[in-house]
């Protein structure tokens, strides 16, 4: 953590899911104090079991847990998000937090006019590899947003892996379906790797084995070899050999139309998401 993190004052998550977790953890492995992070939960199990495994602070009610914050990072799913917010547009204008939303579609002028206007906002798109560090978040700041609230975002997220910062908020919807939802389709292509592999006659356990070191040694490629996927790709791909013939299977199936179809899929239901909860 840099100087500008959160000494001088706590964090509140609200909503205390999935991706919650996911950054909670990398902040506590970064050395956060876990007295300065307070998450609102309504669900007992999941608040009980994130005080118990962070020793942080767990609240079921939202104005208790940001009555003391600093900083919002509103991590509820984006068909609750005005509700919680307009509940808590006193308090955000009494206190005048950095407002950190990780939501899918929902924008930051959205959530300024929810929360009662005039507010520091930051718009951030993490991925589940954040629970191990090794995610990717994009950021997207309003205008109100101040150099040391971008810092404070940027601490923030950096705990969960890297950042990258977005200057049109429109594009944040893309963001949305190429990082944030991308880890899917990674286990999308795992998955069917494993039923085709089985399907060969392999072992199920050895089938597993081979896909997680695949998919592990090429990730590591893509980011250490400083060469363009389709440099890795020809490497591989002896003539005439076997990886050609899986390569003009996937091309001749539509392939890349497939990935540029369901990216699209995703980031038009981004705006939808923000349409329909508006
Ligand atoms: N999962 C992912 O990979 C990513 C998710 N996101 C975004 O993160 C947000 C959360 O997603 P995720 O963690 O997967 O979802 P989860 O459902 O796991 O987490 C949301 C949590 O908020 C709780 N909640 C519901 N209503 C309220 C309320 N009024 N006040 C406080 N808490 C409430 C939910 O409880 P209950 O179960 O009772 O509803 C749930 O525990 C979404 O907006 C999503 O778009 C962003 C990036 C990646
Ligand atoms: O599927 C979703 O809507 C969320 C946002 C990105 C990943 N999960």
């Amino acid at each position: 953590m840099t100087s500008h993190s959160f000494a001088s004052g706590s964090v509140a998550f609200i909503g205390g899911g999935n991706m919650a977790r996911s950054l909670i953890g990398g902040l506590v492995a970064r050395g956060v104090p876990a007295q300065t992070i307070r998450v609102a939960e309504p669900v007992a199990e999941l608040r009980d079991a994130l005080t118990r495994d962070f020793g942080i602070h767990g609240f079921s009610d939202n104005a208790a847990a940001t009555a003391q914050a600093t900083t919002w990072v509103l991590a509820v799913k984006p068909q609750v998000m005005r509700a919680v917010c307009e509940a808590l547009a006193a308090t955000a204008q009494a206190t005048r937090p950095l407002v950190v939303s990780i939501a899918a579609g929902i924008t930051a002028a959205q959530l300024e006019r929810w929360l009662g206007g005039d507010l520091a906002v930051v718009r951030a798109m993490p991925n589940t590899p954040s629970l191990l560090g090794a995610g990717v978040t994009g950021l997207f700041a309003n205008a109100r947003v101040d150099a040391a609230q971008r810092a404070l975002a940027a601490d923030l997220l950096e705990a969960a892996g890297r950042n990258v910062w977005i200057g049109e908020e429109s594009l944040m919807d893309a963001v949305t379906a190429v990082s944030g939802s991308g880890p899917a389709y990674v286990f999308l292509l795992a998955e069917a790797m494993q039923a085709a592999a089985e399907a060969e006659g392999l072992p199920s356990e050895a089938a597993r084995t081979l896909i997680q070191q695949t998919l592990l040694g090429a990730s590591r490629m893509l980011i250490e070899n400083d060469e363009m996927p389709s440099e890795l790709r020809r490497r591989v791909t002896s003539p005439g050999g076997t990886t050609q013939a899986a390569i003009e299977t996937f091309e001749a199936g539509g392939f890349r139309d497939l990935v540029a179809r369901a990216i699209h899929a995703a980031t038009e239901r981004g705006r939808q998401l923000s349409a329909a909860n508006d």
